[in-house]
């Protein structure tokens, strides 16, 4: 059984107090529901509600009244279709393991979605986002009760992704495209119409929507296309399912402003009238004002804040990106004081760290640098010879 929490514990690890401008929301709840229809206003069900005194004076007046803020929703009757439950995770090393000193890239992270909920991933280089995704994709191996997609383990049960129900387009699309199964060079000498014609069990009418949507020329040669072109027949190969739970790890930086924006609407449709569920993580956010129904922030592998997006306009006058580089400068201004107070103290600026990993200590003990993102393959840090070798708790 899903349980579910009502309690808003605002205590944040990275951030200070002013986080949204007047005094912010640094949030980091146990769990952390995101509710599409948290803005109709019931009082919450059940559970017990704690909210941080700090944050009662800052927004209890105009939000948690109206029970606005996820968390202290009343309980969905469905069942949720993505459920992070404490997530925890560190990148394994060439036995499978955290290396030994490792700290945690993701730790203490819970958040829930329902159907229809758009929700926009954000958070500067190196946050976790993309882990978060893989995760939520079923790549990483992680406890089954950490991440449940549609009531199931993404990374045991592997036929969310065949059946097309789970959907993942990320990084490795600029490379191949893995559809229920098989994996596609997508540079080799083929029609696009051969691609997207390959696939079967798709209806023909969703795919003559989605070759429109993204205008894609069927007489196109995948070996022959610009970099925009092929991305835009990776991007209807990975939707021409109809998928429940889309993960999308900015995918849009090649497409031109109007296929971007013909994309993004066809998406907010497949919420609003399929009931999918979307997290996008994206630095982009142009044509985003009106697109996401919550804004996911991530931080240092923490959950920061998951709020709907209709309560982040009414913190911040400021527009979606204003908004979010306000976050992230504050994110940024207090690593540096933090780093500044280490040196004051004696300490080395940065912890130190073996190269591409989290294994930190001093000295440094070199174990293993990680796994090189889109390789199966990884490297010994420090050594000359590195070492090939695969890995199957990871999966590309
Ligand atoms: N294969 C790996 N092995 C070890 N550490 C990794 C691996 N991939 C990523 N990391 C580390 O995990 C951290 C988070 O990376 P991640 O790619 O999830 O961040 P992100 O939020 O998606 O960043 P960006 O916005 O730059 O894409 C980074 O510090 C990175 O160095």
């Amino acid at each position: 059984m899903i349980e579910s929490y009502n309690t808003i514990d605002v205590t944040c690890p990275h951030l200070g107090p002013d986080l949204l401008g007047e005094g912010g929301l640094p949030t980091r709840s146990p769990a952390t529901t995101v509710n599409s229809r948290s803005s109709t206003l019931h009082p919450p069900t059940a559970g017990k509600v704690f909210i941080n005194p700090h944050f009662r004076q800052l927004f209890l007046a105009e939000l948690c009244d109206q029970r606005a803020i996820m968390g202290v929703n009343e309980q969905n009757d469905n069942n949720p279709m993505v459920v992070i439950n404490k997530l925890k995770f560190t990148y394994p090393g060439i036995d499978g393991h955290p290396p030994p000193g490792s700290v945690p890239l993701i730790e203490d992270f819970s958040l829930t979605l329902n159907s229809g909920d758009r929700c926009l991933l954000v958070g500067s280089n190196g946050a976790g986002k993309t882990t978060i995704l893989k995760i939520l994709g079923g790549k990483h191996m992680v406890e089954p009760d950490m991440v449940r997609v549609l009531g199931r383990s993404a990374f045991h049960d592997t036929s969310l992704t065949s059946s097309g129900d789970l959907a993942y387009l990320g990084g490795e699309w600029r490379r191949e495209v893995a559809f229920a199964g098989f994996d596609v060079a997508i540079q080799m000498d083929i029609s696009a119409e051969k691609m997207l014609f390959g696939v079967s069990g798709v209806d023909p009418k969703r795919r003559a929507e989605l070759i429109k949507v993204l205008d894609v020329d069927l007489s196109w040669r995948m070996h022959k296309v610009s970099d925009g072109q092929r991305r835009r027949v990776q991007i209807c190969m990975g939707l021409l399912k109809e998928f429940k739970v889309l993960l999308l790890d900015e995918i849009t930086v090649d497409l031109d402003v109007l296929a971007r924006a013909d994309l993004l609407t066809f998406l907010k449709k497949e919420c609003d009238e399929r009931g999918a569920t979307i997290i996008y993580a994206t630095h982009i956010f142009d044509g985003l004002e009106n697109w996401p129904s919550h804004i996911v922030y991530v931080a240092h592998g923490k959950l920061q804040l998951a709020l709907p997006m209709e309560d982040v306009k009414k913190m911040s006058n400021l527009s979606l990106m204003r908004t979010v580089e306000k976050w992230l400068r504050k994110e940024r201004d207090e690593e540096r004081k933090r780093r500044k107070e280490r040196k004051a103290n004696g300490l080395p600026e940065f912890e130190r760290r073996i190269d591409g990993s989290r294994v930190t200590g001093d000295p440094v003990r070199v174990v293993n640098n990680g796994w090189a993102a889109g390789r199966l393959n990884s490297t010994i840090a420090g050594e000359e010879n590195f070492v090939y070798s695969s890995n199957r708790v990871m999966r590309q």
